[in-house]
């Protein structure tokens, strides 16, 4: 027999106590909603809502403050400066006396603008934050390979303070205005540092300028594709077609086309033509399956097709060959330059870092795509660096859980194919950097200047003027980075920057005013990031 539901007095069955209960969840909920609205910049929450902290989020309160040193990067060079910050943004960069003692320093901010709270970094360099444009930060779906909270930890101890985040490895992937939305969803009080997204461009919306626009309107800053499978079932390559179709949309709606540049050589599936006999716990197993030629030729179809399409482009609009390892495709690149295609070409920082030489026997997390190529390689690589024949450096950023890497067997056809290393971006392109004489104003023009025009946000972020966002990077290029497991952020212990002696140490991140990191207090608790949105710049 069927019990009929009891009619009337509906809380009669609550206790008391519980309702109560509920009450107190649902004003921490509101609190907890609010603080995060004012944190991130979203909503300034009306002075008369009660218990809300309306000082800077993160580390440091004081939401107007000066930060004073002997070596501020700024458009107009590098010298003696104070840097006004209010409210997240900067009002002004100011030089200062240079030969002044350290207190005469902080003495001549306070004089020039008159304001108590002076953050002195001495001779330590004050620059722009890093934008990293390549991290998979895999959320929603697949936050157990990584999430936006522990990744974007990462980027404030790496001195970071944007990440764009690409479509894949997330699930469902990136590919429509709905998934885009559901990104932005998925951010929510999750972010330390500032984020933008990427949108994918696979076979099914290639052709359909309508859904692509609607993405961009949801807020991406432009789209990823991939010319080979990407290990992803629900985001294929896309083929010469489908870029065909794409191209005129991107280059009209002036955003960036962002490529994997690896063609299959043949009619067989990357890994498999190296030979069953060939031992697969040898990084050199993996490398000879993933030959230069196969970033060769896609570079040569991507050039072809761009300079077969005859719409005019926007500004904004660049085909951007992701990760780039194989340096001999770089004159190709400088031609279609030198011929007024819109291209530019960045390579990441584990290219720059490790060569094939150094992968030790079963060492799956050196494996990415495309490989880490011979040492000889790798010094042309750096020359291209040097002759800023590269535009700008990533991380590719792309981590899975440990038995996914195929730790045990060290079998590296079976393992993920990525790397992670979000947080080593600074040092270990600046350790190089600094053996090849180059200075830290080369690790703005890569890792910022560029960045910020790649994703369009150049009038907001990427430098230290006026009307910009307080993103702040402070570190010394003669300290060495702290490269200890128990300092990692990210979500797996597993990275091949393990305990490396790198230079290039980060003292302080600030995200838009607000200090999200610093050597002597670590991450911030608070949330203080915020979605960069197309819509906003
Ligand atoms: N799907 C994905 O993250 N792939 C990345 N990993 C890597 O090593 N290269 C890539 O393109
Ligand atoms: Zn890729
Ligand atoms: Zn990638």
């Amino acid at each position: 027999m069927c019990q009929q539901a009891p009619q009337g007095a509906p809380f009669a069955t609550f206790s008391r106590g519980t309702l109560i209960f509920f009450a107190v969840v649902q004003v921490i909920g509101l609190k907890w909603v609010l603080q995060h609205l004012q944190n991130s910049g979203f909503v300034e929450v009306p002075p008369w809502v009660p218990f809300i902290d309306r000082s800077n989020c993160g580390l440091y309160k004081p939401l107007e403050y000066i930060v004073t040193s002997r070596k501020v990067i700024t458009p107009d060079g590098t010298f003696p400066a104070a840097v006004h910050v209010k409210e997240g943004r900067i009002v002004d960069v100011k030089a200062v006396n240079g030969k002044a003692s350290q207190s005469n320093l902080t003495h001549a901010a306070m004089l020039t603008f008159g304001i108590k709270h002076i953050l002195d970094y001495e001779d330590l360099v004050v620059a722009p934050g890093l934008i990293d444009t390549h991290v998979h930060m895999d959320q929603p779906g697949r936050t157990n390979w990584e999430g936006m909270e522990t990744a974007t930890r990462a980027a404030a101890a790496g001195g970071i303070t944007t990440v764009i985040d690409m479509p894949l490895n997330n699930e469902p992937t990136t590919t429509t205005s709905r998934l885009v939305e559901q990104k932005i969803w998925a951010s929510w009080g999750e972010l330390m540092v500032d984020t933008g997204f990427w949108g994918g461009i696979v076979p099914d919306n290639a052709g359909h300028h309508n859904t692509l626009q609607s993405m961009v309107d949801a807020g991406v800053l432009g789209f990823k594709s991939f010319m080979i499978p990407s290990g992803i079932n629900d985001f294929p390559n896309v083929g010469e077609e489908d870029i065909r179709k794409a191209l005129p949309f991107l280059k009209q709606a002036g955003v960036p086309y962002y490529v994997h540049a690896e063609l299959q050589l043949d009619e067989s599936s990357p890994g498999e033509c190296s030979g069953d006999e060939a031992d697969p716990t040898q990084h050199a197993t993996w490398l000879a399956s993933r030959p230069p030629k196969m970033e060769y030729d896609a570079i040569k179809l991507l050039i072809r097709l761009l300079d077969e399409d005859k719409t005019p482009a926007e500004p904004g609009f660049t085909l951007h060959v992701a990760h780039l390892a194989n340096a001999d495709a770089l004159p190709m690149i400088e031609a279609a330059k030198k011929k007024g295609l819109p291209i530019t070409v960045e390579t990441c920082t584990h290219y720059l870092t490790f060569s094939a030489e150094s992968v030790p026997e079963g060492a799956t997390w050196f494996k990415c795509a495309p490989p880490l190529r011979a040492k000889a390689n790798q010094d042309k690589l750096w020359e291209a660096v040097k002759a800023g024949k590269i535009d700008g450096v990533a991380s590719d950023h792309s981590p899975c859980p440990p038995d996914m890497k195929e730790m045990e067997s060290g079998n590296f056809m079976k393992a993920w194919g990525g790397i992670a290393g979000l947080q080593y971006g600074l040092p270990g392109t600046w350790n190089g950097m600094r053996k090849r004489g180059m200075k830290p104003e080369d690790l703005t023009r890569l890792w910022s200047t560029h960045a910020a025009k790649l994703a369009g946000m150049q009038h907001r972020k990427g430098a230290l003027a006026a009307g910009m966002d307080a993103d702040i990077v402070v570190w010394n290029p003669d300290g060495l980075a702290d490269t200890s497991l128990e300092h990692l952020k990210q979500r797996w212990n597993v990275t091949p920057y393990e305990d490396l002696e790198l230079y290039g140490q980060v003292y302080a991140t600030f995200v838009r005013g607000h200090l999200v990191y610093s050597l002597a207090d670590d991450v911030s608790k608070s949330v203080c990031g915020k979605t960069v949105l197309k819509q906003h710049l």
